[in-house]
């Protein structure tokens, strides 16, 4: 099938269950087919209404077989930065959606959309998330920073960044347009909100001198509504404290805290039937959680999340929409028998609009 004849299968299937969903009259629904279908014919192509993108973007959300987070999806605010042409433009963009989104600590869900592939040149933002520490690796091999960032690090790196070699550099923001060079942009210190690590009953723990920020932003993923791919569309949530205190502050091969929060705990770590990971775990998330909450921060526990997930699922059945979701990835990483999504099973199901991985533009 031409591309041409799958994006208007595409874009019928999408404007028919979008109007559908706004409960638009059929009248409106049969003139917005006509023109769609003759801009394809036309230019190949064709352009979203405000409320196509807006409604497109939360329906994505709402798909997101991975996402435990999708009880929200209807709150999802969209900017429409499509009118962006340049890398400074859009650069300004992307910064007041870190400002919006982090409203001083009670986070908003945001998406900015760019201007779709077809149209001038293909946006990327290299960055995985808007904010995120860089990794390096010093001469005699030891790690500083976030080891996930090593590689994006280094391409920053040769673009002419330098980073302060601590241990929680905020990387860059780089941004391409088309066959451009990439644009980078250091992101505002002011934009940035961190949070300092304490524990609820252990003074000691702020001597290990741990943060996180804020806003998770994903920045790398494509966005695709009735066959158009928004290349360039970051969104954020809140985090999950597991995120945080699970896995990117204790597994190995990221901050791999595990034996420090041990050591502060004096737990035995000379068996593995003491326990002491799990023990050392437990205090770690349970830090993570107290210490967004102190500053004020939005954040939710995994059970907390659970329990929103499972009213997510009974609204969809009453909506008579089937859930679709990757087990592996809805299960939170600590303690996933102590919620109902380990019990059940969920299919995996590729559902338009959605949110898809793209190959990264540098390597
Ligand atoms: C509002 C709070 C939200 C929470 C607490 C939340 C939670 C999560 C968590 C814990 C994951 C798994 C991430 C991992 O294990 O690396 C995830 C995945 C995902 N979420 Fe959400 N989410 C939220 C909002 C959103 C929003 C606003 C969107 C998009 C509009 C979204 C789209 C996704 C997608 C596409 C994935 C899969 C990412 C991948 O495959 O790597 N989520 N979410
Ligand atoms: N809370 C969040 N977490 C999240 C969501 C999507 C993707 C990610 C990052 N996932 C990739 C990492 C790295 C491999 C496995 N997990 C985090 C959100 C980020 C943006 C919106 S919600």
């Amino acid at each position: 099938m031409s591309d041409q004849h799958e994006r208007l299968e595409q874009a019928e299937e999408f404007l028919n269950q979008c109007y559908s969903e706004l409960g638009k009259e059929s009248e409106e629904l049969l003139v917005r087919l006509n023109q769609v279908k003759d801009d394809i014919q036309q230019s190949g192509f064709y352009t979203h209404t405000y409320e196509e993108l807006v409604h497109g973007a939360r329906m994505a959300w709402r798909n997101s077989n991975r996402c435990i987070g999708r009880f929200f999806w209807e709150t999802l605010k969209v900017v429409d930065a499509r009118e962006c042409s340049d890398e400074e433009s859009m650069a300004i963009a992307i910064f007041d959606h870190i400002k919006k989104a982090t409203n001083g600590g009670n986070i908003v869900p945001y998406l900015t959309a760019f201007h779709p592939a077809h149209e001038k040149g293909n946006i990327r933002i290299w960055n995985h998330q808007l904010i995120r520490y860089a990794g390096y690796v010093t001469e005699d091999g030891t790690m500083i920073g976030d080891p996930a960032s090593v590689d994006f690090t280094k391409v920053c790196q040769e673009l002419g960044w330098e980073g302060k070699g601590s241990s929680f550099d905020i990387l860059p923001l780089v941004i391409q347009l088309g066959e451009n060079p990439p644009a980078l942009f250091p992101i505002p210190e002011d934009l940035i909100l961190e949070v300092p690590l304490t524990h609820p009953t252990n003074p000691s723990f702020e001597a290990l001198e741990l943060k996180w920020y804020a806003l998770p932003i994903i920045s790398d993923m494509k966005l695709v509504i009735g066959g158009i791919e928004y290349t360039a569309a970051p969104f954020n949530g809140w985090y999950m404290g597991t995120e945080i205190g699970a896995r990117n502050l204790a597994d190995t091969e990221r901050y791999n805290m595990l034996p420090r929060v041990a050591e502060l705990f004096q737990l035995d770590t000379s068996r593995e039937y003491t326990l002491w990971r799990d023990e050392a775990l437990i205090e770690l998330n349970k830090a993570v959680l107290f210490s967004f909450k102190q500053a004020g921060v939005s954040i939710v526990d995994h059970h907390t999340a659970a329990k929103q997930f499972e009213r997510f699922e009974k609204r969809e059945q009453d909506a008579g929409r089937n859930v679709t979701g990757k087990w592996s990835w809805l299960i939170p990483p600590i303690s996933p028998a102590t919620t109902h999504i380990f019990r059940k099973g969920y299919k995996d199901d590729r559902v338009y609009p959605n949110y898809f991985y793209q190959p990264a533009p540098y390597k």
